[in-house]
């Protein structure tokens, strides 16, 4: 976990350093910005008594300079907040932009603990408010820093008792201000909590909705969402009420810190250390602190709210990513397709083994239906083909090379998946197929044509061109469907990997789908989770797997004469099928 310091903040710097440029004009802009107060000031002190004194010449010099010094001082902090701006935008936006990427490797395992809704949350509230912070500590909170520090300056140099008569009242100030800080840090981190525990709560009902509508269960849903928002309402108002008292508190304590000041001024005046024009100027610099203590006064407390958001960003970082490719890991040419597993076992972080000794040899062009029980490990055999998952002993060898001395972007460029839920990105729908990936128009079309998608695609409206919603929801089941094979087969694979949809479509659709994937799986070695008869009667080789073992394997017919495991299981499961 990060220290909870401003050394969350300070890990930042280095995403700063490509702006240096921007940052030192800016600096320069501040530094004019500043530097105008204490020449304001000295210009109250010559106005001020001038006016008592009615000398109008006197007052009109003095208008004139303090107009022209403003508008220096207003056109420097012009330069300075646009100057500023520009790095502060681009570090949050590298911010966001490395922790996307670091999403993008995360492990599969460290995915699934993370809610989708949590993790929106942190990529867009937390990431937004980081930006906030930063972009305010180089654009507000620095210049209301050096503000303070040459005004003070400028104030002891006028007169220094009275100077460190104020300073004393300073700690009053900042020690209330720490105190509230804390609490506010705790109160807004409890609140974020809630917030994306609502986000995740959300994320889960909105995908779950036709199920809850199903089982009529919207009054317990709308229970678990009030309790989410009143405990939410609360955590808000929790931090809102210290913010209301922090900002009248303080408030307070200014005022009552001026007043003595000024009690003191007139005690220092009748004492002769100060004049009236020094204590005029005096006075002016005061007034010119209380704008920049309120500035850091309120930064400093979304500072706090900033790195709750912060550290709960850099939480992800200390999630596990996928290992990266072997500094020695070779290139993969053109291949055949032969798969070979020799001794896999595998189990889940923490879990009993998944997969146990699974020997296995897959021939180029072979079509492999993959069956057994709900929990066998076929999925998990999936994931190790597509090194989602590495095997703790034994080796996976594609064309007699080991997975895990292969680039995994090479890999998963010879083995494609074809997925059971066909989810696609919203977009066109050339890009769909795609996916990413440099391909022509015509690439596109002849992966449409393989995955039987073609006429679909040409006679909608816009073609290759027609956008597909979020999720694909404007399209049908058995549409998407050919979409993800087209999408597999677009790169010219030499293993499919097919995990078949359960959920039924029409006759008519099935058909289109299914000649689809007899294209697609052509010439192409296939491994299938098989759910239908079909499959699996026409699969070259029938692997039976129940508890992570291989129970049985071979032809159809070898099996069902041979009784056992398949054919319990297509008792079951497939003669019901044919009933
Ligand atoms: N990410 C995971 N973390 C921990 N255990 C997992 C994970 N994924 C699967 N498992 C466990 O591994 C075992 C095998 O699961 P797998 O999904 O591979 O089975 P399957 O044969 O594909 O089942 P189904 O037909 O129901 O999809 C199960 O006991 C499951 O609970």
């Amino acid at each position: 976990m990060l220290a909870p310091s401003p050394a969350g903040f300070r890990r930042l710097w280095p995403l700063l350093k490509p702006h240096r440029r921007a940052l030192l004009l800016g600096g320069l802009c501040m530094l004019v910005f500043v530097g105008c107060w204490p020449l304001l000031a000295w210009l109250a002190g010559q106005l001020i008594p001038a006016i008592g004194a009615g000398d109008f010449t006197k007052v009109l010099r003095s208008v004139a300079a303090a107009l022209a010094v403003f508008l220096v001082q207003k056109i420097a902090q012009f330069g300075q907040d646009t100057l500023l701006a520009g790095p502060a935008l681009r570090v949050s936006q590298e911010l966001r932009r490395q922790l996307f990427a670091r999403l993008q490797r995360l492990d599969f395992g460290a995915l699934e603990k993370l809610s989708a809704g949590d993790l929106t949350y942190r990529l867009t509230e937390d990431a937004d408010r980081v930006g906030e912070v930063i972009y305010k500590t180089i654009q507000d909170t620095t210049p209301s820093a050096l503000q303070l520090v040459v005004v003070l300056g400028y104030m002891i140099w006028l007169d220094w008792p009275l100077a460190l008569a104020t300073l004393l009242l300073a700690p009053l100030v900042a020690l209330m201000v720490s105190a509230f800080g804390a609490r506010v840090m705790n109160a807004a981190e409890r609140s974020q909590k809630q917030v994306s525990d609502l986000a995740a709560l959300l994320g889960e009902a909105i995908g779950g909705l036709p199920l809850v509508r199903a089982f009529a269960a919207e009054p317990w849903l709308q229970q678990r969402f009030d309790t989410e928002i009143d405990l939410h309402r609360r955590a808000k108002y929790r931090t809102l009420e210290l913010l209301a008292l922090q900002h009248p508190v303080v408030g307070f304590i200014e005022a009552a810190g001026i007043l003595s000041v000024l009690l003191i001024g007139a005690a220092r005046i009748k004492a002769g250390g100060l004049d009236s024009q020094g204590f005029s100027s005096y006075v002016a610099a005061l007034l010119m602190l209380i704008d920049p203590i309120s500035h850091l006064t309120t930064n400093f407390n979304e500072f706090q709210q900033g790195q709750a958001s912060l550290k709960r960003l850099r939480a992800i970082e200390n999630e596990p990513v996928e290992p990266p490719d072997h500094a020695d890991a070779k290139p993969l040419g053109s291949v055949s397709g032969e798969l070979l597993l020799d001794g896999v076992s595998f189990g889940y972080e923490g879990g009993s083994p998944v997969l146990r000794q699974l020997d296995l040899h897959i021939r180029p062009g072979q079509v492999v239906a993959l069956v057994g029980p709900s929990g066998a490990g076929k999925s998990t055999l999936f994931s190790l083909l597509l090194r989602f998952n590495t095997a703790q002993s034994g080796r996976v060898l594609l064309d007699g090379q080991n997975l895990a001395d292969l680039r995994a972007r090479d890999l998963r460029r010879a083995v494609a998946l074809v997925p059971q839920q066909s989810s696609v990105f919203s977009g066109t729908v050339a890009e769909a197929i795609a996916f990413g990936r440099p391909a022509s128009s015509e690439q596109i079309r002849q992966a449409a044509r393989l995955a039987n998608a073609a006429d679909f695609i040409e006679s909608l409206p816009g073609g290759y061109d027609s956008r597909l919603e979020e999720r694909g929801s404007n399209f049908s089941g058995g549409q998407l469907q050919r979409l993800a094979i087209a999408r597999a087969v677009l790169g010219n694979p030499a293993v499919m990997l097919l995990d078949e949809a359960t959920s039924a479509l029409d006759a008519e659709a099935e058909e289109a789908v299914q000649q689809g994937l007899q294209q697609a799986m052509a010439g192409r070695t296939v491994l299938v989770i098989a759910h239908r008869l079909a499959t699996v009667q026409e699969a070259d080789l029938i692997v039976v797997l129940d508890g992570g073992r291989i129970v049985q394997q071979g032809s159809h017919d070898e099996l069902m004469a041979s009784g056992g495991r398949y054919r319990e299981l297509c008792e079951r499961q497939f003669i019901r099928l044919e009933a």
